[in-house]
């Protein structure tokens, strides 16, 4: 499903990453790494908005021979989401919509799970960070995409949230065969959503030998 190749990428003379090969099938993956280990970087580069030297091919699609056809298949939300504030969460998803190509009303049962139609009429500069997070999370949840990278996602969202993103994650999983790769320095509940584990040291990655979780 995804595949990285040859992958090289330096902050100016400054090396952060390299991956010579690796890949991974269809599943739910979690990306453990310390502060500074290039876990961001990594998202970002799959994700399509940072440059850097090789190739990441999703689905035999290659980001660099193929960019539009390519973006299409992933969606992500940062760690710390950034919108402009004088938009609403109402005009953030129509905007994301269309990009996306989302089915019509697919935002409607996320908007309403996460508690989110009280205040999705407002501009986002208004939003607390939980809130501002909820609607980055959704936003990456629109379309059909094939990969779906979230950065930190557990930051700032309360346990009821959590709860319910846990939902859509196996849900999306069950109805569209969404794979997903999650950073995350809190422990993602095995129970109720086995994750296969990815190491990232050294500057590079591997499948964690530990990992004993089917995704
Ligand atoms: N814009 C940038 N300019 C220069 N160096 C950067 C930049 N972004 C990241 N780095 C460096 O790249 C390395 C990897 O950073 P990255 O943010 O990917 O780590 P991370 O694993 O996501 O960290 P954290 O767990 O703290 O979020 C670090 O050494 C960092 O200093």
């Amino acid at each position: 499903m995804l595949h990285i190749v040859n992958f090289k990428k330096s902050y100016g003379n400054q090396p952060a990453l390299s991956i010579p090969d690796f890949a991974i099938h269809a599943g739910i993956y979690w990306i453990k790494g310390v502060n500074g280990s290039g876990k961001s970087t990594l998202l970002k580069s799959i994700a399509g908005i940072l440059a850097f030297n090789g190739d990441i091919l999703l689905n035999d699609v290659s980001i660099k021979k193929k960019p539009v056809e390519y973006r299409k298949l992933v969606n992500f939300a940062e760690a710390e989401p950034l919108f402009p504030e004088f938009l609403t969460g109402r005009e953030l998803i129509d905007l994301f919509a269309t990009a996306k190509d989302a089915p019509a009303g697919q935002e409607l049962p996320y908007l309403e799970s996460m508690g989110m139609a009280g205040y999705v009429h407002k501009p986002v500069g208004t939003y607390s960070s939980g809130m501002l997070k909820k609607i980055s999370l959704l936003l990456a949840f629109l379309g059909k995409p094939q990969f779906i990278l979230l950065d930190e996602p557990l930051i700032t969202i309360d346990t009821a949230a959590l709860e319910v993103l846990y939902g859509w994650i196996t849900e999306h999983r069950q109805q569209y065969g969404t794979s997903f790769l999650l950073s995350s320095h809190q422990v993602l509940n095995a129970d109720i959503m086995p994750a296969r584990i990815l190491q990232i040291e050294n500057q590079t990655i591997s499948t964690a030998l530990t990992d004993e979780a089917a995704a």
